[in-house]
């Protein structure tokens, strides 16, 4: 398990909401925690709160906008001096927006160049292989960077999310941990009650509400946030969700593609005229013979193997 006594952690977007969440449980750990966020008097009350909680020692804030590359490296140098360290141990890239008022350009801007921003000077910077320490990132995504929900007006978000969801696990191999010496990790939670949701209608959260089954509390996405970063393995990706023990969402992305590639293929065997001509690059109907023919074979395969042992 991983061990956050004396550790050094920046978070970004973290003067309220799930960052602040996170902030409080790491420092609960023993750790120092810089907070970083855009909303200056948010950020100082925070920590204030802390610095009376924790110490002035293990507790800074900083302004910081994750868009702006030079910021966060500006940002990285302050915390470093601050707590008098040469390095940081981990960096949690939180900041996000839902990006309905802000628009697509600034919703992909604070929620993937953000978070790249933070990962591109994080693996500089911790990477064994250039004299860094490793550490770890753990990357703030949500649910619907899981899967394709049919939000027209929410697609930048979705975009942004499924961006980094990608991103950490093109990133987060277990050769770059050897290499490096840094895991890379993703939580993505479900809606969870934080001020994010305070520009929306009570019509849009009661829809959503219904959706979703009810919102998450800031506290057990803060739990299993935690878990996720004491104990997750590089590359992994961490679904919370309302009503059940934090999960793991394995990358089936490659089996799905290598299972309807498998199917297209075997498909040119079979006479066109046994489906509708027009369904002809649609995987449903292939899917289901392919399905059945195997379904057929294995229990074929189940019978011929107790003919044989009894
Ligand atoms: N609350 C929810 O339902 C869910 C939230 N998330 C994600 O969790 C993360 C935290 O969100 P919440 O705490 O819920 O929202 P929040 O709105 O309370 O916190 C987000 C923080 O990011 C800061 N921020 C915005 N733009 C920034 C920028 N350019 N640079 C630095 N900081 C910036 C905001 O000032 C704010 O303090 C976000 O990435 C969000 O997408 C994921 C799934 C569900
Ligand atoms: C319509 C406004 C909703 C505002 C919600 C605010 C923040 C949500 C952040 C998330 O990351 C949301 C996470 C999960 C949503 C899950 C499912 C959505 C289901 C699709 C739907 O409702 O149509």
């Amino acid at each position: 398990m991983f061990n956050l006594s004396g550790k050094t952690v920046l978070i970004t977007g973290s003067a309220g909401g799930l960052g602040k969440e996170f902030a409080q449980r790491i420092l609960q750990q023993g750790a120092k925690v810089c907070l970083t966020d855009i909303k200056t008097e948010l950020g100082q009350a925070t920590e204030k709160e802390f610095v009376k909680a924790f110490g002035a020692d293990r507790v800074h804030f900083e302004v910081c906008n994750v868009t702006n590359a030079d910021d966060v490296l500006k940002v990285w140098q302050n915390a470093c001096q601050k707590f008098e360290v040469d390095h940081l141990d981990v960096l949690v890239n939180n900041a996000g927006v839902m990006g309905e008022k802000e628009g697509w350009k600034l919703c992909l801007d604070i929620n993937l160049r953000g978070v790249l921003n933070g990962c591109t000077l994080a693996m500089e910077k911790m990477s064994r292989a250039n004299g860094g320490r490793g550490g770890v990132i753990v990357n703030v995504a949500s649910i619907l960077g899981l899967f394709n929900a049919q939000q027209p007006k929410g697609w930048a978000y979705n975009t942004s999310k499924s961006a980094v969801v990608t991103y950490s696990r093109c990133v987060g191999t277990a050769e770059t941990e050897a290499q490096d010496g840094i895991r890379i990790l993703t939580l993505c939670p479900s809606v969870t009650q934080t001020p994010i949701l305070d520009g929306c209608t009570q019509a849009e959260l009661a829809e959503m509400k219904k959706n979703v089954g009810g919102f998450l509390q800031a506290d057990q996405v803060g739990k299993a946030f935690m878990t996720l970063l004491q104990t997750g393995q590089t590359g992994s990706v961490m679904s919370v969700w309302k009503d059940c023990p934090p999960y793991y969402i394995p990358d089936t992305g490659m089996g799905l593609f290598i299972l309807y590639t498998t199917c297209a293929m075997v498909m040119r065997f079979v006479p066109k005229s046994v489906f509708d001509p027009t369904n002809g690059l649609k995987f449903f109907p292939h899917m289901t013979f392919i399905l059945v023919a195997m379904l057929v074979v294995w229990i074929l395969v189940a019978k011929f193997s107790m003919w044989l042992l009894f």
